[in-house]
């Protein structure tokens, strides 16, 4: 009896607290002329979530897109691939671990480990009130979003936007937040107002200028050049260990610089934008291929493969984020459990097989929820790219034993040129 008095209080009292934060009971779609305060969600069908301030107050603009990992949001938010994004978390509460000196994916132009975040915005639905974690040696989440002037926001119904996006797709978004906002309507049209995602060129926004190489950790073996579209800093700390120079180098990498290093090995990393606009490091990846250099590519860098082989892309609804995407590897038939964030896919089907200039290819690898390519590959092994992230942390490490199957092909053709 008492059991159901404290669980019909405890409901009442949640009920109470989400209708103030999230003002429940308003429509989705406000009145045009209606005039908004505190924080907003806009989307640019129009659709508006009311909630708090959180991190920075102002005004940030991005595409919408959600992240259903339960932890690693400090890897979600320094990930350079989410520039120019609004990230929308699926975890109802987030915070509680804080931020630390020794998770965030991202680097300064000369390769120094950077904290910076690179949403552009983030909508979460409860902030942790207190960190606590051993590691959290870097105050708390909000403190940061707040040094690097983040613009979030907070008790929003989560669930609902998530909806939302996963059946109308990902789309531009504001969040404001401030005392008058001035009418939704207005808020409305600078939404619209911004460049969409499709046709959107952002690597070079994010990519090293000047490159920066990445020491082996032990005795070198590989001398690999890495072509910075937007890379994880993790990456190339997974090379390292293998004992690979990593030669970074800029977006704007040409296949000289690429045989200036004397590459063993060429990677293309993840990044941010519309692969189809990735034209320069098509035409480079052709380069590498013909000139047999082994290569490896990660979600960005395996579009640009795929397109290289002459495959297409294109715009995925809503995308995958998160760090639980069931991936089938068809030479195995076994199945990783990966951590990915990508809103655009490679055109194929599973089990597909074709010819390309440099001999036949297939698709590797194929998405277990939704049967899109996860992966390509030449069938002679000498160049190879998966769509979901094998250095990723948090999530599962299922994925790691690629970055040793790189380390043997260029041990292989090392063998083979005598290098
Ligand atoms: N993480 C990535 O490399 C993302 C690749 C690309 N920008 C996409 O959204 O599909």
């Amino acid at each position: 009896m008492a059991g159901r008095v404290q669980r019909r209080g405890r409901g009442a009292r949640t009920g109470r607290n989400a209708k103030e934060r999230t003002g429940a009971g308003r429509p989705g779609f406000e009145q045009e002329g209606t005039e908004v305060s505190d924080a907003v969600l806009v989307l640019e069908d129009g659709k508006v979530f009311r909630g708090s301030t959180y991190g920075a107050q102002g005004q940030t603009l991005g595409e919408a897109v959600f992240c259903t990992g339960m932890t690693g949001y400090q890897e979600t938010l320094t990930d350079p691939s989410y520039h120019r994004q609004i990230v929308v978390a699926t975890a109802p509460q987030i915070g509680n671990t804080g931020w630390n000196s020794q998770d965030s994916e991202s680097r300064a132009d000369d390769g120094t480990p950077a904290d910076r975040i690179h949403v552009a915005g983030y909508a979460i639905r409860e902030p942790s009130r207190t960190v606590f974690n051993w590691r959290a040696d870097r105050g708390s989440l909000e403190d940061q979003l707040v040094r690097q002037g983040i613009v979030g926001i907070s008790g929003i119904d989560t669930r609902a936007v998530v909806r939302h996006l996963r059946d109308r797709g990902a789309m531009r978004a504001g969040i404001f937040s401030g005392t008058s906002l001035g009418p939704v309507d207005g808020l409305q049209r600078i939404v619209q107002a911004q460049p969409a995602m499709l046709g959107a060129d952002l690597a070079r926004e994010v990519s090293t200028d000047s490159g920066y190489i990445i020491e082996p950790a032990g005795e070198p073996r590989f001398e690999v050049a890495a072509v910075d579209l937007g890379m994880k800093a993790s990456i190339p700390e997974q090379l390292a260990a293998r004992g690979c120079r990593v030669h970074v180098l800029p977006s704007t990498a040409t296949l000289e610089q690429v045989e200036a290093v004397g590459a063993h090995g060429f990677f293309l990393s993840n990044g941010p934008g519309d692969p189809a606009t990735a034209d320069t490091a098509v035409q480079l990846t052709r380069g590498v291929i013909g000139k047999g250099i082994p290569m490896f590519g990660i979600c960005f860098g395996n579009q640009i493969l795929g397109r290289a082989l002459g495959r297409r892309t294109y715009k995925m609804r809503f995308g995958h984020r998160g760090m639980n995407i069931p991936v089938i590897d068809e030479a195995t038939g076994r199945v990783a459990i990966t951590s990915q964030n990508h809103g655009f896919a490679l055109e194929g089907e599973r089990g597909e097989e074709f010819d390309t200039p440099f001999g036949r290819a297939r698709v590797s690898h194929v998405c277990a929820n939704d049967g899109t390519v996860e992966g390509v590959e030449l069938l002679d092994g000498t160049a190879f790219s998966v769509q979901y992230h094998p250095e990723a942390a948090a999530g599962p490490h299922d994925a790691r034993y690629l970055f040793d199957r790189f380390g043997d092909l260029m041990d292989r053709g090392r063998k083979a040129g005598g290098k």
